[in-house]
C-alpha cells in the first residue's frame, strides 16, 4: 500500500537559528498529534542545516529527513557539491530532484537527472521527482503530451525495483510560489493520468503503489481538500511549510 506523504520544501530561506526554531516548533506540535493512518512527514531544509535538523527530526522520531539536491557523481574534485552518499551519512532519507526551479536556473535537463536518480538510488535514498508543466503549455492543451515526456525521459528508464523507491511530485509551475493552485479537480485529473502511465511504463501494481504529491501553493486552507482526491497522496509544500502552524494543519490534514 502506498505511503501518504507531506514534506516541507523550504527552499533557500530560514537562517539556521529561525529553521532550528521552526523544526522545534513542528516537531512539538507533530509530538501530540495521532498522524492519519499511513502518514510520513519529511522536511527538506537547506544543506547546511540538514545534519543539526536531522538530530532534531531523530529526538522526536516522527518526521524524516530529506535534500533539496545532490550531485551526480560519488565523490571528488566537485567544488561546492554534495554526494548521495554525504547526505546518506548525515540521516537523510529522501532527496528532492528535477524541481522545476533546479530545471529553469540550472539547467537540469533529463541527462543529468537522470544521472542524479542513478546515484541517489545507489545511495539507498528515495527520490521526490517532480515534474510539471508551464502556464503556456496548459494553455496550449499540451499538458498530458509534456508529462508524459517528462516521464518517459525521467523516470521510465529505471528498473522496476529502482522505480518502487521513487515518489513522483506533480507541480504544476503555474502555481508554484503564485498563490494560485490546481484545483482539485485539475489536481486529480492529471494525478490519475500519472498513474496510468506509470501502469503502462511497469505494470498496475506499481500503478497502484506509487506515492504522487501534489505540489503548488498548498496550504492549510486548500489541504484537505486536495488530499481528498483518490490519486492524489499528499503534498511537497513550499511557502506553508516555512510557519509551523500551517504545516502542522496541513499533515493534519488527512
Ligand atoms: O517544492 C515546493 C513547491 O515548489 C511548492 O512551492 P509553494 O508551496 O511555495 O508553491
Amino acid at each position: 500500500m502506498r505511503k501518504n506523504i507531506v514534506a516541507g520544501n523550504w527552499k533557500m530561506n530560514m537562517t539556521y537559528q529561525d529553521g532550528l526554531a521552526l523544526v522545534s516548533e513542528i516537531t512539538n506540535m507533530v509530538a501530540d498529534e495521532t498522524l492519519g493512518a499511513n502518514v510520513e512527514v519529511v522536511i527538506a531544509p537547506p544543506a547546511p542545516f540538514l545534519h543539526s535538523v536531522g538530530k532534531l527530526l531523530a529526538e522526536g522520531g516522527k518526521i524524516h529527513l530529506g535534500a533539496q539536491n545532490c550531485h551526480q557523481k560519488e565523490s571528488g574534485a566537485y567544488t561546492g557539491e554534495i554526494s548521495a552518499k554525504q547526505l546518506q551519512s548525515v540521516g537523510v532519507e529522501y532527496v528532492i530532484l528535477g524541481h522545476s526551479e533546479r530545471r529553469q536556473y540550472f539547467g537540469e535537463d533529463d541527462e543529468l537527472l537522470s544521472q542524479k536518480l542513478k546515484a541517489v538510488l545507489a545511495a539507498g535514498l528515495k527520490p521526490i521527482f517532480c515534474i510539471g508543466e508551464s502556464l503556456e503549455t496548459r494553455e496550449a492543451d499540451e499538458t498530458f503530451a509534456f508529462l508524459t515526456t517528462q516521464l518517459k525521459n525521467g523516470l521510465f528508464h529505471l528498473s522496476n525495483e529502482e522505480f518502487a523507491q521513487v515518489v513522483i511530485a506533480y507541480e504544476p509551475i503555474w502555481a508554484i510560489g503564485t498563490g494560485k493552485t490546481a484545483t482539485s479537480q485539475q489536481a486529480q485529473e492529471v494525478h490519475a493520468f500519472i498513474r496510468e502511465q506509470i501502469a503502462g511504463a511497469y505494470d498496475a501494481e506499481a500503478a497502484l503503489n506509487t506515492t504522487i504529491l501534489y505540489g503548488g501553493s498548498a496550504n492549510a486552507q486548500n489541504a484537505r481538500e486536495l488530499f481528498s482526491q483518490p490519486d492524489v497522496d499528499g503534498g511537497l509544500i513550499g511557502g506553508a511549510s516555512l510557519k509551523s502552524r500551517d504545516f502542522t494543519e496541513i499533515i493534519k490534514s488527512f
